[in-house]
């Protein structure tokens, strides 16, 4: 994933900015980024922030942290604009940063340029939090996408119901082996296999999703639209993503679900021929074929959105701040 970043708010410079009260504490960030002996990655990310550039990371040398480019800046090709629409392969653009800096107001904003620029858009709002609708005072919670009217080329938006989603995955997973099979195997008198599967750890694993898999499971199914040919005409898929703490976990939350997955699916196979027998007695295979058909669905999702995150030709981590010491030390942990 390659990185750039807009201020929404403000166009004070950073080199301005550490030009006034702030300037130790800036110094010291900037020389956090450029000395520190681990921090690599980090450098070229930061890199990649300060001066708006959308290469992939680890290509070029940290030369110059104090500049900033904003979306809101009097020159669009300051922001990048131009490299931004200038190709016609499908771009992904995911907009996060701390609480309340204008994630939904750039991506809503970046979303209608795109569009005004001749790219079919979706912008989709997977921060529970929405205010996507706010943007563009339109109800956009029903669980399609919704035209926005008034623009050059196709836009629509949506705002994912996490809670929906995340139902969704407890029904799939808890049929396909979780706590619900556990319980049910004990009211077969299959207690000792039951207390086998404790070591799986599934109760905690089902019963309790971890905080970010509901955006993770609704990333995964905007994919799963987006990737259908009735949506291939659109080249801009903007996210407005939830604040950075939550962002965060979902970066990691694929690798992370898909080891869950696999567990889930070693305990099928554990299941294998004691479900026979109750297949035998209750005639439940076919219920549970389907439940562990979606769950290696979902795994599959899952590694296309881990294989999206990754990929720095197409998609890009957008950094909405504010030029203020805080924000700036918060980005230094993406
Ligand atoms: N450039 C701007 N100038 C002034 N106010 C702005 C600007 N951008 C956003 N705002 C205001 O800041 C508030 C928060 O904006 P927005 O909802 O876009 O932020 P957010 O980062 O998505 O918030 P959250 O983290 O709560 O989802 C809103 O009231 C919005 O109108």
């Amino acid at each position: 994933m390659a990185y750039r970043c807009f201020s929404s708010v403000s166009l004070v410079s950073i080199r301005r900015l550490s030009a006034t009260n702030s300037s130790m504490a800036m110094a010291a960030v900037f020389h956090r980024i450029s000395k520190g002996q681990n921090c690599t990655s980090l450098c070229i990310i930061t890199n990649r922030c300060f001066n708006s550039i959308s290469s992939p990371i680890n290509t070029k040398p940290f030369k110059n942290p104090f500049q900033e480019r904003s979306l809101s800046a009097i020159s669009e090709a300051a922001a990048g604009f131009d490299e931004m629409v200038s190709s016609t392969q499908r771009k992904y653009y995911m907009l996060g940063g701390k609480g309340g800096v204008g994630k939904t107001s750039c991506a809503a904003s970046l979303a209608v340029k795109f569009a005004n620029h001749g790219h079919p858009t979706i912008v989709v709002s997977t921060d529970p939090a929405h205010s996507l609708s706010d943007s563009f005072a339109q109800d956009l919670s029903g669980g399609t996408l919704v035209p926005v009217e008034g623009l050059d080329s196709p836009l629509f938006a949506l705002e994912i119901n996490p809670e929906i989603s995340r139902e969704e995955f407890l029904t799939a997973s808890q049929k396909s082996g979780g706590s619900g099979v556990k319980d049910f195997m004990d009211s077969m008198g299959l207690g000792m296999l039951a207390d086998q599967l404790g070591e799986l750890k599934l109760g905690e694993l089902l019963d309790t999703p971890p905080p970010g898999m509901d955006e993770a499971i609704a990333i995964s199914k905007v994919m799963q639209f987006v990737e259908s040919p009735e949506y291939s005409m659109f080249t801009r898929i903007v996210f407005d993503t939830a604040p950075t703490g939550h962002t965060l976990r979902l970066l990691s939350l694929p690798d992370f679900l898909d080891a869950s997955i696999g567990k889930m699916m070693k305990l099928k196979k554990k299941l294998a021929s004691a479900t026979s027998a109750i297949k035998s007695v209750f005639g439940k295979e076919e219920t549970r074929q389907d439940a562990s058909d979606k769950l290696e669905q979902l795994r599959e999702r899952m590694a296309k959105v881990r294989d999206l995150f990754h990929n720095s030709n197409t998609t890009e981590f957008v950094i909405v701040t504010i030029p203020t010491v805080m924000t700036l030390l918060l980005l230094l942990t993406i």
